[in-house]
């Protein structure tokens, strides 16, 4: 993959020719084409073929990762039989509790990006992340809502724990995090808020399921006009070392967060 981390990262339901012709058009950093929850289990094959024709035909200009079905799952293994051969930037695995459920993707040679979506996968976050196949985190965080029993439209900060146990996770292994989906594709500005917030927490971008999704997470995650002019203003005023730079104090790390967050605006 790139060294700069996806910021849209979009579930397109292998199942859905449509959505996988949509894809080609919009402006998603990453397609994720799914083989798991969004395809119904009497439609996987189909969905694998589809999915095959999809990236063989190519997606110019977008990183492109398939969503396999889980470890224990009758799927799994025909999932990653239907992988073998094809030009992915990374694979899925959803629900890894544990490292051992990385073990079965391994062989595929492409980075993992794994999906920390129960109570025993924030615990085991911070080993999948130090793990040498890992290249990413994934927040599940509808199937974490339903694993801890919340009631149904729970506002997220009923996870705040788990949330920030996986960005932590994520940095302490050097590896990127994304957020998880918004369910209520109407809502334009509950999402606008959900992006922005998934930002202040840390995270590099966020998994989307809807086309109008695509561009206020773009917006979202990118740096602003506004936080670009500060980075350079920083970075011409540092002299090393603590100073006082527009009222606050400054030092190294701060000229380090400048320099990337300008280097992040070049793309
Ligand atoms: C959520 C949807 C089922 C809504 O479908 P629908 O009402 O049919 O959408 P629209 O009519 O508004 O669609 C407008 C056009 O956009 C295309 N479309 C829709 N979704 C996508 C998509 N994801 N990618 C590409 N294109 C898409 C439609 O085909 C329409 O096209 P056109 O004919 O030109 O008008 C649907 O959006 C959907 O299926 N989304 C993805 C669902 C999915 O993948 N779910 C699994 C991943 S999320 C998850 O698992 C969470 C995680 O694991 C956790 O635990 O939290
Ligand atoms: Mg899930």
């Amino acid at each position: 993959m790139t060294d700069f981390a996806p910021r849209s990262l979009l579930y397109v339901p292998g199942s859905n020719a449509r959505a996988l012709e949509k894809a080609q058009a919009l402006a998603a950093d990453m397609l994720i084409i799914d083989l798991e929850d969004a395809v119904p289990a009497d439609r996987k094959d189909d969905a694998r073929a589809a999915m095959r024709a999809a990236v063989t035909a190519g997606y110019p200009g977008k990183r492109v990762a398939v969503r396999i079905n889980g470890a224990g799952t009758a799927h799994q293994a025909a999932d990653i039989d239907a992988l073998a051969g094809l030009p992915l930037d990374a694979v899925v695995l959803p629900k890894v509790d544990a490292i051992a459920d990385l073990a079965p993707a391994r062989g595929l040679g492409l980075p993992l990006l794994a999906m920390i979506e129960t109570p025993a996968a924030i615990y085991a976050a911070r080993d999948i992340a130090a793990d040498p196949g890992v290249a990413g985190l994934i927040a599940g965080l509808n199937d974490l809502a339903h694993e801890l029993k919340l009631p149904d439209g729970t506002d997220r900060d009923a996870m705040s724990h788990a949330i920030q146990a996986i960005v932590l996770a994520a940095r302490a292994g050097g590896v990127w995090c994304f957020d998880g989906v918004y369910n209520a594709i109407d809502d334009v500005a509950g999402f606008a808020a959900e992006a922005a917030e998934g930002r202040r927490l840390g995270f590099d971008g966020k998994t989307l399921i809807h086309p109008s999704q695509v561009d206020p997470c773009n917006a979202a995650f990118a740096p602003t006009v506004r936080e670009i002019a500060a980075a350079e203003a920083l970075v011409a005023a540092a002299t090393g070392g603590a100073q006082r730079h527009e009222g606050r104090m400054i030092e190294d790390m701060h000229v380090a967060a400048a320099r990337a967050l300008l280097a992040r605006a070049r793309g």
